[in-house]
């Protein structure tokens, strides 16, 4: 028995339109109730949510009860939090603040096996192979592996080329808070020179044939950014449950 299909990387790499909901709150209920909601994907957002690997792990479980794919983003690039995310069964990653071509090779080696990387073989034990489950997991893992790697600062877009041409990356997704900020825009996601920076680095990916994701928080922006070519396209956050709870007490106050 292989490792199971990664039916988001076979969606994206079919060129399909992947939405998802950003998961900050670090909650297995709230990822239940996401995944039920319809969405492609719902990332696990390590990076900037109060998550743990016990976080992460309850989240996976609340997900796969659901149609919604799992996603994580990590932290940061290291091998250890990759090698431990991926034990978890996770199969898609995002992985922040990758600025150069050398930071992409190493953790397009950290989320694969040996032959295409350097993985621990770990997983025998661990979730990801059904905890023994799926003996063929180690030597089919790899295939069903997609890494984003985010460009989210100057030096990142001047090295876009580089990045998006290294072996094992299958897809480049753009932040734009942290690079418009590092461009000396914070806060203003829209300045016409952030606006240049992601449209370069947008052609640069879709020149390269790899899938371009990024997020947005306004519904406007939504056509706009697959017009563009974004195909993994997060469209919000659970945090939304404040908008929600607002709209509630509007509707309702006496
Ligand atoms: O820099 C960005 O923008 C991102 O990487 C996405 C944010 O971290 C996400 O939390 C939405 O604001």
């Amino acid at each position: 028995m292989p490792a199971p299909e990664n039916a988001l990387k076979t969606a994206l790499e079919h060129g399909e339109t992947q939405s998802g909901l950003w998961l900050t709150l670090a909650s297995g209920a709230v990822a239940e109730i996401a995944g039920k909601a319809g969405f492609d994907w719902c990332l696990i957002d390590a990076e900037h949510g109060p998550n743990t690997l016990t976080t992460i792990q309850t989240q996976l479980q609340a997900l796969a009860g659901t149609p919604a794919h799992p996603v994580v983003r990590v932290p940061s690039g290291e091998d250890w939090i990759l090698k431990q995310v991926l034990d978890l069964g996770v199969q898609t990653v995002v992985v922040p603040m990758v600025n150069t071509p050398e930071q992409a090779a190493q953790v397009a080696a950290a989320v694969r096996y040996p032959g295409q990387g350097s993985r621990g073989m770990g997983a025998t034990l661990a979730r990801a192979s059904g905890y023994g489950e799926i003996v063929d997991y180690m030597s089919s893992a790899n295939e069903q592996i997609f890494l984003f790697v985010q460009i989210e600062s100057r030096q990142a877009v001047e090295n876009v080329d580089a990045i998006v041409a290294t072996p094992g990356v299958d897809g480049i997704f753009v932040g734009p808070a942290d690079l418009s900020a590092d461009m000396g825009f914070v806060g203003q996601t829209d300045a016409p020179e952030v606006l240049a920076a992601i449209d370069h680095v947008y052609a640069r990916t879709k020149a390269a044939g790899k899938t371009i994701g990024t997020v947005v928080f306004d519904d406007a922006d939504f056509p706009v950014q697959i017009d563009k070519g974004v195909t993994f396209l997060g469209l919000g956050a659970d945090s939304f449950a404040l908008q929600s709870a607002l709209r509630t007490l509007a509707s309702k106050a006496p």
